[in-house]
């Protein structure tokens, strides 16, 4: 028996970042929303864990050092079982670039395995934080408001929200998280009210160590019909809100051919 789990794109519509927790990290207030379009992770039954990955971005990752792998070990060690799963990611998405495609895929993987192993669902959401801060805003895969580090969710029910249609563009240069944080400011700019009037704090640091993003939010912001164009986590993905899907789909059509594009909508 195989089964499948979808890894949606996560997008942060937007992100405060409101200064620092004890453990080092930072406080966060974000709008975390999901694509209908992401990786993938299929299971099957076997004796011990272990990890293929395909896909257009399965060149860039390691099959022993993956978020996957360690959803699965944590889910297993959690559930006290030793079950094992033949896995299978596919992956579509840029790896490094700001829509979770590693905390996407973890999220994913303890979804799947709850479903494979028949486990308590209440396992996967207590190991999800351990593995990232992004982890349980990728288990839910719903729209929700983070706070502290990202982690502690909110439900949102937002109707201007599902169906929207949405374009990301990424330079195709990996951008890692803890460096963009190390260089934000220090500097507390106001708490997330109505997210389309908000920010992402970490763009200017993001753009200081990858000048393109200043290109592709320059680029998004003056195609026709856009509503919100904004970064997306610690980058480099940008993503621009659309009027219509056939807006998107013309400025889908006109993006440069050297970057990565996907045209999807939000669940
Ligand atoms: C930027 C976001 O994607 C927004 O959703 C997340 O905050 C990052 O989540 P993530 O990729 O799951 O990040 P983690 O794997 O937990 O942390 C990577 C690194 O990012 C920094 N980090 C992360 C989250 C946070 N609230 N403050 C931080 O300072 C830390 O240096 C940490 O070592
Ligand atoms: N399944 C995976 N997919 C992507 N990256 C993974 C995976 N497993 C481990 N990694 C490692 O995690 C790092 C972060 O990659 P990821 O794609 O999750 O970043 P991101 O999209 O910037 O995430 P976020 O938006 O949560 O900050 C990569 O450098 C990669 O080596």
């Amino acid at each position: 028996m195989r089964i499948s789990e979808p890894a949606p794109a996560k997008v942060n519509l937007a992100l405060h970042v409101r200064g620092k927790l004890p453990d080092g990290r930072h406080a966060l207030e974000t709008l975390f929303a999901f694509c209908v379009d992401g990786d993938k992770i299929e299971a099957e039954p076997a004796d011990g864990i272990s990890l293929a990955v395909k896909g257009p971005f399965s060149a860039e990752l390691s099959t022993s050092n993956n978020l996957v792998l360690d959803a699965a070990q944590h889910l297993a060690d959690a559930a006290g079982i030793d079950n094992g799963a033949s896995l299978t990611l596919t992956k579509n998405l840029p790896v490094a670039s700001g829509i979770g495609g590693g905390s996407a895929d973890a999220g994913a993987t303890l979804r799947l395995l709850t479903r494979l192993w028949n486990i308590d669902p209440a396992l996967a959401s207590a190991v999800a934080p351990r593995l990232g801060s992004d982890v349980p805003a990728c288990l839910l895969s719903m729209t929700a408001r983070g706070v502290g580090a990202g982690d502690r969710l909110d439900l949102v029910q937002d109707p201007s929200i599902p169906g929207s249609p949405i374009l990301l563009v990424n330079p195709l240069i990996a951008l890692s998280t803890r460096d963009v944080f190390a260089r934000w400011d220090g500097v507390d700019r106001g708490a997330l009210g109505d997210w389309r009037n908000g920010r992402n704090d970490l763009e200017p640091p993001a753009r200081a160590l990858v000048p393109e993003i200043g290109e592709l939010l320059n680029w998004l912001s003056s195609r026709d019909g856009v509503t919100v164009a904004r970064m997306s986590g610690s980058g480099a993905t940008c993503f621009a809100l659309f009027e219509s899907e056939a807006a998107r789909a013309r400025a889908a059509d006109e993006c440069p051919s050297n970057w990565w594009r996907l045209a999807s909508i939000l669940r």
